[in-house]
């Protein structure tokens, strides 16, 4: 099971060796008599990918607004680089990129006066070209902001997120409402990022862009972290699932002790935590009684299955 509160060891020669660009201890955030964030705490490193994971309302952009500098925590710490993100903005700010879940950027200028702009208030932006061909906006330089789809808008927030050159980049939920080839180009930016060095803390709904992004995941539910790891990790604690289909007559294969049969003969269906030996044991069976297994499918777990059943309040009793 993966559920820590505090970050596992550091592997010798990985990222982890580094000091953590992002350090969030016991973190509470309330609004009035309302606990939105209860007590979470996470690293992320130089060069890695950390995902909070979670249903709407489970308190993601309020754990995240407090890196972003833009409220004091009501309890715990953040610090950034070392420092703390509201007391010493001005250490951190420069070093910091925010991508927040909607922009209210003035409709009257153009895509470009809206970066150049921007890049005025940085000690070392970009080249506006630059920053733009980097979300594929080139071709919509002289374009003014209000006349953009919301995808290219998204494009242009996240250019300016990134105008910078962050060392750290929080990004909320940065391709909602992207296409699936921006969708892609975002995350091939983000994946360049961090090779480069860079620490990214990112919310998303989409399993799968978790699943290509996140080096970390943590699932948060009601302003707690209540699973949290690697993918392989949080995919571990659920059961991994064996599928095939039988010809009409053909004998059904013993049960392993410790599988769930979900369905069986024709199409069989089972979920099991010991992937590699109930799926020998299968395939030795069928070879030594020359039966067919049609579709076989065996697979551990996904982010996706382990998500829902945080979500749905299963995934202690799995
Ligand atoms: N300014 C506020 N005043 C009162 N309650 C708030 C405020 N902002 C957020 N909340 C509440 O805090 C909880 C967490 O909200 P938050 O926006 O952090 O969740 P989230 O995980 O980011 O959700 P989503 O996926 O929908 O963006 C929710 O119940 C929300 O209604």
């Amino acid at each position: 099971m993966a559920v820590p509160t505090a970050p596992a060891p550091a592997p010798a020669g990985t990222a982890r060796s580094t000091a953590p660009a992002v350090e969030v201890v016991d973190l509470q955030r309330r609004y009035g008599d309302f606990t939105a964030v209860r007590g979470i705490s996470f690293e992320v490193h130089p060069g890695e990918v950390f995902a909070l994971l979670g249903v709407n309302g489970a308190g993601k952009t309020s754990a995240l607004e407090v890196l972003e500098g833009l409220a004091d925590p009501d309890g715990g710490s953040v610090r950034v680089l070392g420092a703390d993100p509201v007391a010493e903005r001005a250490r951190v700010r420069p070093h910091l990129g925010v991508l927040l879940q909607s922009s209210g950027l003035p409709g009257d200028l153009t895509v470009a006066e809206t970066v150049r702009t921007w890049g005025r208030t940085l000690t070392a932006p970009r080249p506006v070209d630059e920053a733009l061909d980097q979300v594929g906006l080139t071709g919509r330089a002289d374009v003014r902001v209000r006349s953009l789809s919301g995808g290219e808008r998204r494009r242009l927030d996240l250019a300016l997120a990134l105008l910078g050159r962050p060392s750290v980049v929080v990004l909320d939920e940065p391709t909602t409402g992207l296409d699936p080839e921006s969708r892609r180009q975002v995350w091939r930016l983000v994946q360049d990022m961090v090779a480069g060095g860079a620490a990214v803390v990112l919310t998303t709904h989409h399993l799968e862009e978790a699943e290509e992004l996140a080096d970390r995941v943590a699932v948060l539910k009601a302003g707690q972290i209540v699973l949290s790891g690697t993918q392989a990790e949080i995919a571990e604690t659920q059961p991994a699932t064996i599928r095939f289909t039988l010809d009409e007559g053909a004998p059904l294969p013993p049960q392993p002790a410790g599988v769930q049969v979900v369905s069986t003969a024709p199409r069989v269906e089972w979920h099991t935590r010991a992937l590699q030996p109930v799926l020998a044991d299968l395939l030795g069976w069928a070879a030594r009684h020359g039966v067919v297994l049609h579709a076989l499918h065996a697979r551990a777990a996904s982010l996706e299955q382990a998500f829902l059943a945080v979500a749905d309040g299963t995934h202690d009793a799995a």
